[in-house]
C-alpha cells in the first residue's frame, strides 16, 4: 500500500488530551481499531479523544467529529470544543466562532487570559429518557442506583446530566478516597444506562467551589472532562450545593462554569494547549513529532 502521510495536532484541554486531524480538504477516515491503536498510550501517540475537523454542512466554520480513544465515535467533548474553538479563531482571526458537533451548533468566544477559550455548550438535558436512563424516574438529581453491598453501598444515588452526552455524579466527601478505576468501569456500563455514561465523583469543597474526578466512557481515568465539568455544575445548582458560576476544580486544573439563569445556556471557560506537531503515515499507523506547540503559561496568567 503507498505510504498516505498526514500531519496532526496534539492538543489539550487541562490535560484531557487530543489528536486533531485537519480533514477539510483531504478527508479522513479511521476504522475503530486503528483508532485505539493510535490512541494507545504504549504504542501509539496515545490520546483520550481523536478529533476530526470537517467542512460543516450548516456553511458554520466547522463540523467536529469525536471518537473516544477506544474508537466509539461520541456526539459531545467540552475541552475539545475549547480547543477546535481556538484553532478556528486564529486561523481566521476571529473572537467568536460555530462549531457543528452531533449534539448540535456550539459557540466558542476568545476568553481573557492567553488560550483561553469559552465555550456555550447549550441547554442541559434532565429528562430520564433525554439522558438516556431504561427506566423512568421523575426526579434525576438523585437516582435509585448503588453499587457494593445492598446495605452499605460503595458509591449510591447519583445525579444524571446529558450535556450531548451521558453522565452520572455522585456526591461524596472525599473524590480520593475510591478506586475510581475499579469502580468506573462497572458504572459506565450498568444496565440503567443503554447508551454507557461517564462516572464523575463530586466534592464541594468551599462555597462554589467543586473537586472532581472522571472516568470517561471509551477513554477510562482523565485529567480533564469539560462536559462532566459543565453536567456537575449543573447538578450542584439543582441540588442547592453551589450558585450559578462555580470554579470545577479537575486533576488537569480548573475550569469556570456558569448555568446562566436567563437563558439556561452552559458556559465553560478554561485553558487550551498545543502540545506538539506531528505526522502518521496511515498505511503503518507509526508516527512522529516534528514541532514543538505551545510554550507553557506562566502560573497564574489564565484566568
Ligand atoms: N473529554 C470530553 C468528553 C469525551 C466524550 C466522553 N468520553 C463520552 O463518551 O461521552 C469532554 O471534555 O467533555
Amino acid at each position: 500500500m503507498a505510504s498516505d502521510v498526514r500531519p496532526f495536532l496534539k492538543m489539550n484541554g487541562l490535560g484531557n488530551d487530543f489528536v486533531v486531524w485537519d480533514a477539510r480538504q483531504k478527508p479522513l477516515q479511521l476504522a475503530k481499531d486503528q483508532i485505539a491503536q493510535l490512541g494507545d498510550r504504549g504504542h501509539g501517540i496515545g490520546f483520550d479523544q481523536m478529533i476530526t475537523v470537517e467542512r460543516s454542512a450548516y456553511g458554520v466554520d466547522a463540523f467536529m467529529r469525536i471518537h473516544n480513544c477506544d474508537g466509539s465515535q461520541v456526539d459531545a467533548c467540552g475541552n475539545a470544543t475549547r480547543c477546535i474553538g481556538r484553532l478556528l479563531m486564529e486561523e481566521a482571526g476571529k473572537d467568536m466562532v460555530t462549531i457543528e458537533t452531533n449534539a448540535g451548533l456550539l459557540h466558542a468566544f476568545d476568553a481573557d487570559g492567553p488560550r483561553t477559550v469559552t465555550v456555550d455548550m447549550g441547554v442541559p438535558r434532565l429528562e430520564w429518557d433525554q439522558i438516556p436512563l431504561a427506566e423512568e424516574f421523575a426526579d434525576t438529581r438523585a437516582i435509585e442506583l448503588q453499587i457494593g453491598p445492598i446495605d452499605e453501598p460503595i458509591l449510591h444515588t447519583p445525579a444524571v446530566v446529558n450535556m450531548g452526552n451521558p453522565h452520572a455524579i455522585f456526591w461524596v466527601d472525599d473524590v480520593e478516597a475510591y478506586d475510581l478505576a475499579r469502580v468506573g468501569p462497572l458504572l459506565e456500563h450498568h444496565p440503567i444506562f443503554p447508551e454507557g455514561a461517564n462516572i464523575s465523583l463530586a466534592h464541594v469543597f468551599d462555597e462554589n467551589q467543586i473537586r472532581l474526578k472522571v472516568w470517561e466512557r471509551g477513554a477510562g481515568l482523565t485529567l480533564a472532562c469539560g462536559t462532566a465539568a459543565c453536567a456537575t455544575a449543573v447538578a450542584a445548582v439543582r441540588d442547592n450545593k453551589a450558585g450559578r458560576k462555580t470554579t470545577i476544580h479537575l486533576p488537569g486544573g480548573p475550569i469556570d462554569i456558569e448555568w446562566r439563569e436567563s437563558d439556561g445556556h452552559v458556559l465553560m471557560t478554561g485553558l487550551t494547549e498545543i502540545e506538539f506537531e506531528g505526522e502518521v503515515d496511515l498505511a503503518t499507523l507509526s508516527w512522529r513529532r516534528t514541532e514543538d506547540g505551545d510554550v507553557p503559561v506562566e502560573a497564574g496568567a489564565a484566568s
